[in-house]
């Protein structure tokens, strides 16, 4: 269809945005906003966002009052001509009559005059060719405990017009028979593995055609007692066949490795991606999410603040021994001492607090699958041009001056994977004595994962 003088791609709209006129956009992450303030106006916001005045706006946070972008008072308001209400979210803007308003701007505290703008980061698509708009997604393991959850979370939220490619070596049919009747625009493959006879790679080979994004959550779950090393002989040898089949058929797909030990496993897979000629250091990364999401959750409920909006970096490897959460430097929350010590040894040990409370029927899922998701819909959105996407992952820091060639650090996305490694976020004494210790242990796991590469 024809955006101006464009043609939009078969999964976009068409916005005639006020600033920028028509673009095509990616009904998936924006949406084309009607303006609160001026009549018949629109804007490309992202999707849940308003627009006043032309400037998109959080709508959960801010209201377009006369123009301007205003925060919201979430507390009971101490102004006796608002009607209390219990309502966590009341806003007193909602319900005042308009000859309030002008009382209330004159109360120079009330409102925070601060707003969001998107525009100026926001790249307009006015281009059909600009971007891939639908990628194919690849989840290995896709009928395991991850696999499956994972598999739902990117068909519900892949871009309209993607490819979501399952591959397992059991039950995969039915879990994708299962998936195929959501009706979400993202096409599934379904290849079941040779189980019996891992060399007939046929399957997985038509899988792993076309890639942009390899996720892997194949592999064996820890029981209680295990530590995540003792799964390496058998995980190590099934990312191996995985990630040489992605090597031939897709030799510059982003690949996610979530299968554990990540400290070794990655390793290992650059290693045979280094043998297949295809080694990309920027396309390769470790999955250690759910250390930030567990961190971001335990902070919260610990100080009463919303686990999604607290910052928080957790560096270093993916097993008690060598993960560093930075607590000294999340962003507007001090620790006591006391807090600081029971908090990382809580976040260090959620894994087998899991995995323990399961009991021997495997280790954490639902919630992997939800990490696992943010990490790879965020690969997506840079894949697509989105900017400014940064997470923790645990990715080949040889280019760095760490002095260890795989670790967890700050990585921002882009259209090529990483786009690049952030410094390490500020320390304190007590935890750059902790990294300078639990880097000789993750030098140990990235020497188990290359050695098996090189002999495998
Ligand atoms: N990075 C992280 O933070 C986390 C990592 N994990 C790890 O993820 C892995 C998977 O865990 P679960 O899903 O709970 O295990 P699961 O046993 O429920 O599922 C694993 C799936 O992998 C499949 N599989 C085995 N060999 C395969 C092959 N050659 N090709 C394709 N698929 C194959 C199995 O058939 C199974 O469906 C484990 O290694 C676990 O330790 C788990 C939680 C967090
Ligand atoms: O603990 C395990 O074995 C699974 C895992 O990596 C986690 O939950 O962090």
């Amino acid at each position: 269809r024809l955006c101006g003088d464009v043609e939009c791609p078969r999964s976009n709209a068409c916005c005639s945005d006020a600033v920028h006129g028509p673009v095509c956009y990616f009904p998936q992450f924006y949406h084309c906003a009607v303006d609160r303030f001026t009549p018949y106006s629109q804007s490309l916001c992202a999707r849940g966002d308003g627009s006043c005045a032309t400037v998109c706006y959080d709508a959960k946070r801010y209201d377009c009052v006369g123009g301007q972008i205003k925060e919201r008072i979430k507390q009971r308001s101490p102004f006796p001509f608002y009607p209390f209400k219990n309502s966590e979210n009341y806003s007193p803007i909602i319900d005042a009559m308009p000859s309030m308003i002008s009382e209330q701007k004159e109360m120079p505290n009330l409102y925070l005059l601060t707003c969001r703008y998107y525009i100026p980061q926001f790249k307009p698509h006015n281009r059909a060719t600009d971007v891939p708009y639908m990628v194919k997604v690849l989840v290995a393991g896709a009928a395991g405990g991850i696999g499956q959850p994972l598999s739902l979370l990117l068909k519900q939220n892949l871009p309209a017009g993607s490819t979501l490619a399952l591959f397992d070596v059991v039950n995969v049919i039915g879990v994708g028979e299962d998936l195929s009747h959501i009706n979400t625009h993202v096409k599934l493959e379904v290849h079941l593995g040779d189980l019996k006879n891992p060399s007939n790679t046929t399957e997985l080979d038509k899988a792993t055609q076309n890639l942009d994004l390899a996720v892997i959550p194949a592999g064996v779950p820890r029981k209680p007692g295990m530590t995540r090393d003792d799964l390496f002989k058998v995980n190590a040898g099934i990312v191996k066949g995985l990630v040489e089949s992605i090597a031939k058929n897709s030799p510059k797909a982003l690949i996610a490795i979530i299968t554990n030990p990540v400290n070794s496993t990655v390793p290992a897979a650059a290693e045979i991606l280094k043998k297949a000629g295809v080694y990309d250091p920027k396309r390769l990364f470790g999955v250690s999410t759910l250390d930030i999401v567990r961190a971001q959750t335990f902070i919260g409920q610990l100080k009463g603040q919303n686990p999604a909006e607290v910052k928080v970096h957790v560096i270093g490897g993916h097993s008690p021994e060598t993960m560093l959460p930075i607590l000294s430097s999340v962003s507007g929350i001090s620790f006591s001492e006391e807090e600081t010590s029971s908090l990382s040894t809580k976040i260090k040990e959620a894994g087998t607090a899991v995995v323990n409370a399961k009991d021997g029927m495997g280790s954490a899922t639902l919630s992997m699958a939800y990490a696992g998701a943010r990490f790879a819909l965020g690969l997506v959105k840079a894949l697509n041009g989105e900017s400014g996407i940064i997470e923790d992952s645990y990715v080949d820091t040889s280019s760095t001056d760490l002095g260890v060639s795989f670790l967890a650090v700050p990585v921002e996305f882009g259209k090529n994977g990483i786009e690049k490694i952030h410094p390490l976020p500020q320390m304190n004494e007590s935890e750059k004595k902790q990294l300078a210790e639990l880097i000789p242990i993750v030098q140990k796991n990235i020497d188990t994962g290359l050695e098996f590469a090189k002999s495998a």
